[in-house]
């Protein structure tokens, strides 16, 4: 299954998850002045950040944000991308946060796993409950799966996700929840299909953590810009090797204007990766 794949790749690679949030201002002018079309350019971008991280890199995160916002456009580089990583056979993770009642989350679900925007994963927002999930599980079976946001890695986690309920978070109750689900899948392999998103920046029990995301894959936001500590990282996934680390603007943001940066993206996938391999190794 999906999860156990990220989990051999990121333990021969790396627990590197490329994050591929993409801004067109800050592409570099070697690659901007040789095409006309912002699709072309987001692209070309991608691709060279996608070649150069290959070797290092567990997965992709693609953050449909960053397209969306540049209209037609930025969809067209979308599907590009995301076809572009399947058709080398890595795994790709679209980052489309969704979550809506049965009929329309259905929809979205053939919409992100099958078609122009297919991705082997996607992140799902978990606030309208089950059957807002649950439109997704037909396709988990054909190999696809979703990260469940659990404890985000923002500041504002702390407003609704730490709330206590008895004697959990309410992220506590997300993340069981999660195991509550996947047992009624038919999951033959180590981990199930339906893996969350946990970042340690604004978590105050990392103990308390460990323990209730054991047994489940995580996708884990929040080192590099955010300033998420290796540290804690580590603790969280050292002994379960439970989880792959996204680094989106620690990656490709601020790089140099002049053909240095693709030097500079090489320098940085291979400091990122042996930073992180520190986290399960
Ligand atoms: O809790 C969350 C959930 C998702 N994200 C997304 O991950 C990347 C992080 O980007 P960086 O540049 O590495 O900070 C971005 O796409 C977020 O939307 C998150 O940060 N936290």
């Amino acid at each position: 299954m999906i999860m156990d794949l990220i989990k051999e790749r990121a333990l021969e690679k790396s627990p590197f998850c490329v994050g591929l949030d993409l801004i067109m201002d800050q592409i570099p002018t070697e690659i901007t002045k040789g095409f006309e079309k912002k699709s072309d350019m987001l692209f070309a971008y991608a691709k060279e950040a996608i070649d150069i991280s290959r070797e290092y890199a567990a997965c992709y995160k693609v953050q449909i944000a960053c397209y969306e916002a540049e209209g037609l456009d930025g969809m067209k580089a979308y599907s590009d991308i995301l076809s572009y990583i399947r058709s080398l056979d890595e795994i790709v993770i679209g980052d489309v946060k969704r979550g809506d009642i049965g009929s329309t989350a259905g929809l979205y679900a053939k919409g992100h796993f099958t078609g122009d925007f297919e991705s082997d994963i996607v992140t799902l927002s978990p606030y309208m409950g089950k059957d807002a999930i649950s439109p997704y599980f037909k396709y988990f079976e054909k190999g696809k799966g979703a990260f469940v946001l659990g404890k985000t890695s923002n500041e504002g986690s702390l407003d609704f996700q730490d709330l206590r309920i008895g004697n959990e978070t309410l992220y506590e109750r997300v993340l069981n929840k999660i195991k509550e689900w996947s047992k009624e899948l038919d999951v033959q392999s180590e981990y199930s299909p339906i893996g969350a998103v946990v970042g340690v920046n604004e978590a105050k029990e990392l103990k308390r953590l460990k323990e209730t995301t054991k047994g489940i894959y995580l996708l884990i936001p929040g080192y590099g810009a955010q300033g998420a500590s290796i540290e804690d990282i580590r603790e969280l996934i050292y002994e379960n090797k439970n989880g792959v680390v996204n680094v989106s603007r620690g990656y490709t943001a601020g790089l140099s204007d002049s053909s240095d940066f693709r030097k500079e993206l090489k320098e940085r996938a291979q400091r990122l990766s042996k930073e992180l391999i520190g986290c399960i190794k």
